[in-house]
């Protein structure tokens, strides 16, 4: 047996465990065994290797089920993919997204790479070839640690910091995470003790100023909080059920992209590898390729990454507006936007965005969160863009969706480029231009 440690949570604990050989990946950092005649997907796994596995579906519907989930127990032979993992205590299952951490970075962008080809291909995406679609580290990342720049801990009820298993409340003691930004693991979090009701906490590394710690929990006083000295100028804020409450410094910090600097909420959203905005800026840039004049939209714009970028080009007889759902990153967004010319700011849905914009647009970005954009956003962006659609995804299963779409809309895929901006983890970024056809 491989020594390899293996962890089971005990949230999984009732099914029956299974010995299984794996095959290829499957979508959501899976890979594919057969048990019996039934498919199963095991996590915590690699490809062609044997494990036992724990069954983790509800133990009363497993006979009827088409296909179970399992979770590896122990290794009994290892795959050639396999590593030592970078994040030991976080266990098999991979705690806090790490799913990917016992696989080798080169064989964890190949198996993503088989990933995405066989999502384009399943969903019938047919203009742009296979062959060519190949995820690549971000630039300069050599192993793939401490890129993360914003990390979410759990805090159970006798007040202990770490981070929630897979699929459970458990919460795990995991050390500092060797993915997470060195000014987050400097913050020395999992070693802290938070004050009673504490929740969560969110550790915040931006690029451009100190580190931001947002502490929460529905009851929590912000009076009730000692700042550490080790934790040297870090802006600190409580969440509780009132909203956001700032007990040291700004609710707000600043990231520099490029040239450009950005302010950003310590609870919003914000590229989570510490090289992504900058890369997907120059990459969205590059690819949009808007002239000068060009009206352009930036849909689930944030707090205005791109527009920012993008109304340098277009200029004042241009018109970029960034259009974001959630209100306070639209506030940011208006304040990011304020210096840039033609370039504003929209707090809206973006398909209801779209729906009123009959005059259409030149070129368009979106960048939608995990869900895609849908069947309605891609058909009113069909008939509405002149020239080009630049998608930025997080998510290839729904961006194969999206993209089928707007093939039978009569749009072709003009490039594709996948970057591998979580790694020791399945996720990847991809970005796609389309034409019409
Ligand atoms: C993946 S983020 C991208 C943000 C931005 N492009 C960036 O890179 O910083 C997705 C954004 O879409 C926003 N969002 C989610 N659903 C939305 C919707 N239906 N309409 C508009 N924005 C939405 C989220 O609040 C989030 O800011």
């Amino acid at each position: 047996m491989a020594a390899v440690e293996s962890r089971t949570s005990e949230q999984h604990g009732g099914g029956p465990v299974i010995t299984v050989t794996t095959t290829v990946p499957a979508a959501g950092g899976t890979f594919v065994a057969r048990h019996e005649g039934r498919v199963v997907f095991v996590r915590g796994s690699a490809p062609h290797e044997t494990v036992t596995a724990r069954v983790i579906d509800d133990p009363s519907g497993l006979d009827g089920a088409r296909f179970w989930r399992a979770e590896t127990v122990d290794v009994l032979e290892p795959s050639v993919d396999r590593v030592p993992t970078v994040w030991p205590e976080a266990g098999t299952d991979g705690v806090g997204g790490a799913d990917w951490a016992h696989i080798a970075l080169p064989a964890q962008r190949r198996i993503a790479t088989d990933v995405l080809r066989e999502l384009l291909q399943r969903a019938k995406v047919t203009s742009f070839p296979l062959d060519d679609v190949q995820v690549e580290p971000a630039p300069h990342d050599e192993d793939g640690l401490g890129w993360r720049t914003r990390v979410r801990l759990a805090v159970d009820e006798r007040g202990r910091v770490g981070m929630r298993g897979w699929r459970s409340h458990e919460v795990r003691p995991v050390g500092e995470n060797p993915l997470a930004a060195p000014a987050i693991r400097a913050l020395a979090l999992t070693s802290w003790t938070p004050p009673a009701g504490t929740e969560a906490i969110d550790a915040v590394a931006p690029s451009a100023d100190e580190p931001a710690v947002v502490i929460i929990g529905r009851d929590l006083d912000p009076g009730d909080v000692s700042i550490p000295e080790g934790w040297g100028a870090a802006h600190v804020a409580v969440q509780n059920s009132s909203g956001l409450h700032v007990v040291r410094g700004a609710e707000t910090v600043r990231e520099r992209v490029g040239d450009q600097e950005l302010v950003v909420g310590v609870t919003g959203f914000w590229q989570v590898h510490r090289d992504a905005a900058s890369l997907l800026a120059d990459v969205v840039e590059r690819d949009l390729a808007a002239r000068p004049g060009d009206s352009v939209w930036d849909l689930y714009g944030g707090v205005g990454l791109f527009a920012a970028r993008i109304g340098r080009t277009t200029g004042l007889d241009g018109e970029v507006v960034s259009v974001e759902g959630n209100k306070r990153a639209g506030r940011l967004a208006q304040q990011n936007l304020a210096d840039v010319p033609g370039a504003s700011a929209r707090t809206s849905d973006a398909t209801d965005f779209v729906r009123e914009q009959r005059r259409g647009a030149d070129r368009v970005v979106l960048d939608p969160p995990r869900a895609g954009a849908g069947a309605e956003l891609i058909e009113l962006l069909a008939e509405r863009v002149r020239e080009r659609i630049v998608y930025v995804s997080c998510e290839p299963s729904t961006l194969a969706r999206d993209l089928a779409i707007a093939e039978q809309k009569g749009w072709r895929i003009e490039d594709l480029r996948a970057f591998d901006l979580y790694p020791h983890t399945h996720h990847i970024e991809t970005v796609v231009v389309l034409e019409r056809d």
